[in-house]
């Protein structure tokens, strides 16, 4: 399979292994930081404005940018369609035949992926990350390194876990929310916020969380809506 792949960065250089280990081709690398195309090893380096016409050569699409918003806004800015975006899964991962993943996610080395987990697209999920039985990531996740999430977890989308935390079973991180390395969750984190320590407490909360739970609103529920992922059969 042919696949270009969005940035080239820290990220995209693991991505970029996993391609070659999965035996696909790599045609172009594009990245803001280049203003004008060159090829070097048979790959072509570009702008993200050459997208198009390497898209004509039958090629599949993988945002390899580490930023959740960044892929985010990436991805509502470009014209590819939801069936161009691939996504890639390490050969070490261990995924559940029972699992699902979505478009344009990664699946790093040695991650694990149990029976009934459901991740969305465009998620990152790390080096050695253990996603546990019925969990619910929807898009745009990053789930770092180490991190685990043990049964039931729900992630929104957008949320950063950070490296080597836990989330204990059945709690919820809402959308945008960022949880720090090494943090152990035990109780759900509402929406745009950030979650330290052991166990996690809120450092930063939106000023919408703020005004809710001012006005007396209880601020988890308002934002616990979590878009859950479309099903996608792995590729
Ligand atoms: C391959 C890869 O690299 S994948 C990337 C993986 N990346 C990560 O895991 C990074 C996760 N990021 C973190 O843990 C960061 O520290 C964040 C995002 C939680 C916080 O960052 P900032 O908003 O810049 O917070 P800042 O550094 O100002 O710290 C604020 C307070 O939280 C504390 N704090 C920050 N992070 C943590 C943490 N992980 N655990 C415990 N306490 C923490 C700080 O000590 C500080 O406390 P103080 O106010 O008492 O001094």
């Amino acid at each position: 399979m042919k696949i270009i792949l969005l940035g080239n960065g820290g990220h995209s250089k693991v991505i970029q292994e996993i391609t070659s280990a999965l035996d696909h081709e790599i045609i172009g690398i594009l990245d803001s930081k280049y203003s004008d195309e060159f090829k070097h090893n048979g790959i072509l380096y570009g702008p993200f404005a050459s997208l198009n016409q390497l898209l004509n050569q039958e090629a599949r699409v993988i945002i390899a940018i580490g930023d959740n918003k960044i892929r985010n806004r990436l991805a509502d800015a470009l014209e590819v369609r939801p069936e161009q975006y691939i996504s890639l899964v390490h050969p070490t991962a261990t995924v559940s035949t029972k699992a699902r993943i979505g478009r344009g996610t990664v699946v790093m080395p040695n991650a694990v992926l149990n029976a009934g987990a459901w991740v969305g697209e465009h998620c990152i999920i790390n080096t050695g990350a253990i996603v546990e039985h019925d969990n619910a990531v929807a898009n745009f996740v990053h789930i770092s390194p180490n991190a685990t999430l043990t049964g039931n977890v729900s992630i929104a989308e957008g949320a950063n876990v950070g490296a080597s935390a836990t989330i204990i079973p059945g709690k919820t991180i809402g959308m945008w929310s960022v949880i720090g390395a090494g943090s152990t969750v035990i109780a759900n984190i509402p929406a745009y916020c950030k979650a330290v320590g052991s166990p996690a407490r809120i450092i930063k909360k939106a000023a919408s969380v703020q005004v809710l739970e001012k006005t007396g609103g209880d601020a988890f529920d308002k934002f616990k809506n979590i878009p859950l992922p479309a099903t996608y059969d792995r590729e």
